[in-house]
């Protein structure tokens, strides 16, 4: 007997290798097609992969069940999602389930036909069919559901009228096709600066080659109007565009920015696009009737059929890094899927990661500047309130000097925004009397109180429950008060101080992202809001035109963390809130209340000195061999008891193989030592710019004894996020 052809099939299922499966008599495979394999006691969707089915056992051989009429993945997407997994070391088929959201059969639907009133009569005519043959008397051809529902009969009694001829099946038109973005439309008048950019740009998307483009640009100077010109350009050479944004529920201004300048909307992909939304974007891309994307991490996943650029907005967001389930970056990955792709790659920021910039500067991306905001708008005045010698009286948080200038601003017109990374109304509530703070069962982290939904949260599990009364370890009532505030009290505070001012909260969990987010980002563009308040979601990429005074309630938040990115980080977000001040055609200024006013971060946004800020980081950067420099991946266990999550730490850092030029540290607790009832230990590794990191993870786990009774081991490769 012959033997049976055999393939390679990827599962999308938390295993690394591929199973090779039987290939039934007569379907012919190809690398990528999308077959259904049988898996266990159930049937599996899987891609069939690169490589020779290997010789398995006849007998233990399973036979695939059939090919799905869907579009698999083409060669780069392969080599994709094998080098994500390679780097990240998630097993294959994790991040092969990515690239399969919104899979669909494709088999093209069936012309849609509907029934019309033909004039002839039936041969016997029931009270039913009457009604039938009067919803049908206007003429107008209906599918059969609907003329049913119409006439309030059932379908039967329409067949039996088609049946006599009294109806006729005829097709239905077809549907309006699809409007699509026009690259032909004008777009704005360029100033010089933008328009060489956008020159650059327009080469690099022509030339049709992977090249990274970094877009360093001021806030305000106009990124978005520059990088439309590559989108343009790709559009007119019949290319697709992805543009990803780092938080998807900011993008609505953006989208219709884009109808604006291309005369329909992009389409949208993330997570919260339901099921059908998703599957029509995943079929639009990838049988290119979907030319420009907009859309979150996952994007980079789609099956775009001749993608033309990818476009990175706000380059820098930490929330580009995926957190759970594949720790993937998705700025670094784009960059690759652009390389796979042959495709030119745009990262643009306002305040360029240190990473980017140091590729600039080592040649390996090129880097367009546009140094002034757009219209000859002046960037915004920064002062440092000293919040050891001017801060407020206690038990308030807006400095006399702020508070003054809020004054000012709202009576001359204008809008003022207050910035404080924490939601909620206070991080900590804390009994007067016995000093007991309330605390997450599950997790280390203080409760924050949310007076707007009367609870206390936790921000890390989601355990919440209404504040209580009295305390709940000494009985006392009346006892509990609120420390520290959050943007929910600086509202209260705000709306005390001035009490006819508008005031609007934006944080996620007020606004939550959908259509009220939306409306009320579009209320403070319009000027119906004097006092914006809000966390890190007021930082990006907004354009209030109104917004003329930006504080920030607490400068400071990031910098204590145990992160080697903190003062960058502060320097960003700082920079980048201050920058919605002063963007319309009234100047704008910047109070930052801070405890450290002589930290280099704060020192260079008051002296306006980005430069200056960039090259003193770079340097300590370079001295501590922290990243771009040299290279981290942390280690993460997890345990419901802290002594085996701290055993199998001591383990695992026994194990690591010792390798001149790598640094192994830890364990140690986590910051965030306990989250959802599992302790936490972290260790990680340090390791020289050009070596192979993830090699020596691989080494590492390999060498070291497999967890057990329930520890668990996550690797965290270039990590973002030190807690
Ligand atoms: N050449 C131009 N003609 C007309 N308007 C422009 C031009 N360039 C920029 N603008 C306008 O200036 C404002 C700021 O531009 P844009 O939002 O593109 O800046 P940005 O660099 O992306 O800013 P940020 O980094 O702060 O988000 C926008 O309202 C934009 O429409
Ligand atoms: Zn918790």
């Amino acid at each position: 007997m012959p033997l049976p052809k055999t393939v390679e099939v990827l599962l999308p299922v938390a295993l690394d290798r591929t199973l090779t499966y039987a290939v039934p008599d007569g379907l012919e495979l190809a690398p990528g097609d999308v077959v259904v394999a049988p898996l266990g006691s159930r049937a599996q969707i899987g891609v069939v992969w690169d490589g020779a089915g290997e010789a398995v056992d006849g007998a233990r051989l399973k036979t695939l069940e059939g090919r799905v009429p869907a579009t698999g993945l083409a060669g780069p997407m392969r080599r994709f999602v094998d080098w994500i997994a390679d780097y990240t070391l998630a097993p294959r088929g994790q991040v092969l389930r990515m690239a399969l959201r919104g899979l669909a059969d494709e088999t093209p639907p069936p012309p849609k036909t509907g029934f019309r009133a033909t004039g002839a009569a039936p041969s016997r005519l029931t009270p039913a069919r009457e009604k039938v043959l009067a919803a049908a008397a206007d003429g107008v051809v209906r599918p059969k559901a609907r003329l049913a529902e119409a006439a309030g009969v059932s379908a039967s009694v329409v067949d039996g009228l088609a049946a006599e001829g009294a109806l006729e099946l005829t097709p239905l038109p077809p549907p309006p096709p699809q409007q699509q973005p026009d690259p032909a439309r004008p777009g704005p008048k360029l100033t010089p600066h933008q328009a060489h950019a956008a020159e650059a740009l327009r080469r690099a998307v022509a030339d049709g080659q992977y090249r990274v483009v970094l877009i360093d640009g001021v806030t305000g100077s106009g990124k978005t109007e520059v990088y439309c010109e590559a989108v343009a350009e790709a559009l007119s050479r019949g290319r697709q565009t992805l543009v990803m944004a780092p938080e998807i529920a900011l993008t609505v201004p953006f989208l219709d920015r884009f109808a604006k300048r291309f005369g329909v909307r992009p389409a949208v992909w993330h997570a919260s696009v339901g099921d059908m939304g998703r599957t029509a974007v995943r079929r639009g891309v990838a049988d290119g009737s979907i030319r420009a994307v907009v859309a979150a991490r996952s994007g980079l996943f789609l099956p775009f059929r001749e993608l033309g650029l990818i476009v990175v907005d706000e380059e820098h967001d930490a929330a580009y890094k995926q957190e759970d389930g594949v720790l993937y970056n998705a700025r670094d990955m784009a960059v690759l899927r652009g390389r796979l792709e042959g495709a030119p790659v745009v990262l643009a920021s306002a305040t360029p990661s240190l990473e980017s910039r140091v590729n600039a500067e080592r040649g390996r991306y090129a880097k367009l500047a546009l140094p002034a905001r757009f219209g000859g708008r002046a960037m915004p005045e920064i002062a440092a309130i000293d919040m050891r010698v001017a801060g407020p009286p206690r038990g308030e948080w807006l400095a006399p000097r702020l508070v003054s200038a809020i004054a000012q601003t709202l009576s001359a017109g204008e809008q003022a925004l207050l910035f404080l990374n924490r939601r909620g109304y206070a991080p900590l509530t804390l009994c007067r009397r016995c000093g007991h703070r309330m605390k997450c069962p599950n997790c280390s982290a203080w409760l924050v109180e949310h007076r707007f939904r009367a609870s206390l949260v936790c921000h890390h599990c989601g355990h919440s429950g209404p504040t209580p009364d009295a305390c709940p370890a000494c009985g006392a009532a009346d006892a509990l008060v609120a420390l520290g505030p959050g943007v929910e009290r600086i509202r209260d505070e705000a709306a005390a101080r001035f009490p006819e001012a508008r005031i609007s909260i934006l944080s996620s969990d007020v606004m939550g992202a959908g259509e009220r987010l939306a409306a009320e980002l579009d209320a403070i563009e319009r000027g119906a809001v004097d006092i914006v308040i809000g966390t890190q979601m007021v930082t990006k990429g907004h354009h209030f035109p109104k917004l003329t005074l930006v504080g920030a309630v607490d400068a400071d938040f990031a910098l204590g963390a145990a992160d080697p990115r903190a003062a960058e980080r502060t320097f960003q977000m700082l920079q980048q809130v201050t920058g919605r001040a002063g963007r319309g055609d009234r100047p704008g200024r910047a109070l930052l209340q801070t405890f450290d006013p002589d930290h280099p971060a704060i020192r260079a946004l008051v002296a306006g000195d980005r430069e200056g800020f960039y090259a003193v980081e770079t340097e300590a950067r370079k001295a501590a061999m922290m990243p771009p420099f040299g290279r981290l991946a942390a280690v993460i266990v997890t345990a419901p008891a802290r002594e085996a999550a701290e055993a199998h730490g001591r383990a695992l850092a026994r194990a690591a193989p010792k390798v001149e030029g790598i640094r192994v540290l830890g364990p140690a607790e986590a910051p965030l030592a306990m989250v959802r009832g599992r302790h936490r230990m972290r260790l990680l590794a340090q390791a020289p710019r050009t070596f192979d990191l993830p090699a020596y993870m691989r080494a590492w786990l390999a060498a070291a004894p497999q967890p057990r009774g329930g520890v668990r081991v996550a690797v965290d490769v270039d990590p973002q996020s030190f807690l």
